[in-house]
């Protein structure tokens, strides 16, 4: 196991009769980027406060770099909780460089930190101002200086893109790239699909508090439904009667397919070629999009 990687191991947390997580086991590894998607109510904040002591589990351990996890481990972790929780009626700056400070950072450096973060999320104009007249977005990018300050040696980050406009996603992108090059892991949740994928090098999907799938995203691709686009000499329809060969969709020529192994693939063929030829058969990458819904279905 690489020393500096997370591992959650069985971790259970029940609420009266709800179990809202369920021995749960995943690895956040050194150094990359772990993204933890999951619908509403599939534990992953439960599971965050967790990991960070936030909340005690039922059952199950938290360990980093091999070791259980402690107080002092977690001084140095950085963590965006849900909720949020910075001072409406502080100056932006003061705040920081008081967090700053209560994670060990002299003053001197813990305020040229914080304002060289301000510049890079494009707030440095705004250091003065009280927490409560920026708009929610410019809130949740002080938040994010909150959480990243301080050479964290892991990341724990709970919806850190929400909010975000397109600018601030870039920068907070470019940001993590820095802590994960210094072989911090990260773990953020996200219900952007599309932002996981593009950004993601470890996946964890939960549902109903249990790990539905735990990889990197290309084996998941793997793994899930292989479908194909076939494009025909002529109507397509008579994809619909080859065996092991499901037809998600008939469009004139263009058929999208399941196919359920080489056997099919080659009986399609053959019977393309008694009914006008196959122009065209490309192998399609399930989406994120469509592996979430396939294992969380
Ligand atoms: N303190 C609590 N007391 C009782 N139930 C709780 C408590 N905290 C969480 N739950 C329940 O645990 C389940 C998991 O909630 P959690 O907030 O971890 O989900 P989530 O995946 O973060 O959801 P979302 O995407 O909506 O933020 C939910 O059913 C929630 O209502």
């Amino acid at each position: 196991m690489d020393n500096d990687s997370l591992e959650v191991r069985g971790l259970t947390r029940t609420f009266g009769d709800l179990t809202a997580v369920d021995d749960v086991s995943f690895t956040a590894p050194a150094g990359l980027l772990t993204g933890f998607v999951g619908g509403n109510g599939a534990g992953k904040t439960t599971t965050m406060r967790m990991i960070m002591g936030v909340l005690a589990p039922t059952a199950g351990e938290v360990r980093f770099g091999g070791d259980p996890v402690t107080r002092t481990a977690r001084r140095a972790f950085g963590y965006m909780p849900e909720e949020r929780g910075l001072y409406p009626k502080q100056p932006v700056l003061d705040q920081l460089v008081y967090l700053a400070r209560l994670r060990g950072i002299a003053a001197p450096r813990a305020r040229a930190e914080v304002l060289d973060m301000l510049d890079r999320l494009g707030l440095a104009g705004r250091s003065k101002e009280h927490v409560e007249k920026l708009s929610l977005g410019n809130q949740q990018r002080v938040q994010i200086v909150a959480a990243l300050m301080g050479t964290p040696r892991m990341l724990v980050l709970d919806e850190p893109f929400s909010g975000l406009d397109p600018a601030a996603v870039d920068g907070m992108v470019d940001l993590l790239a820095e802590h994960t090059a210094r072989g911090v892991p990260v773990l953020f949740s996200s219900h952007q699909l599309d932002l996981v994928e593009r950004l993601c090098e470890r996946l964890v999907i939960l549902k109903s508090g249990r790990v539905m799938a735990d990889g990197a995203p290309a084996d998941l691709q793997q793994a899930g439904a292989l479908r194909h686009r076939l494009v025909a000499g002529g109507d397509a329809g008579w994809v619909r009667g080859v065996p092991g060969v499901h037809a998600v969709d008939v469009d004139g020529p263009v058929a999208l397919l399941e196919v359920a192994d080489d056997a099919s693939l080659q009986r399609l063929l053959a019977a393309g070629l008694e009914r006008g030829g196959v122009r065209e058969l490309t192998p399609l990458k399930p989406t994120l999009a469509q592996i979430y819904r396939e294992v969380t279905a």
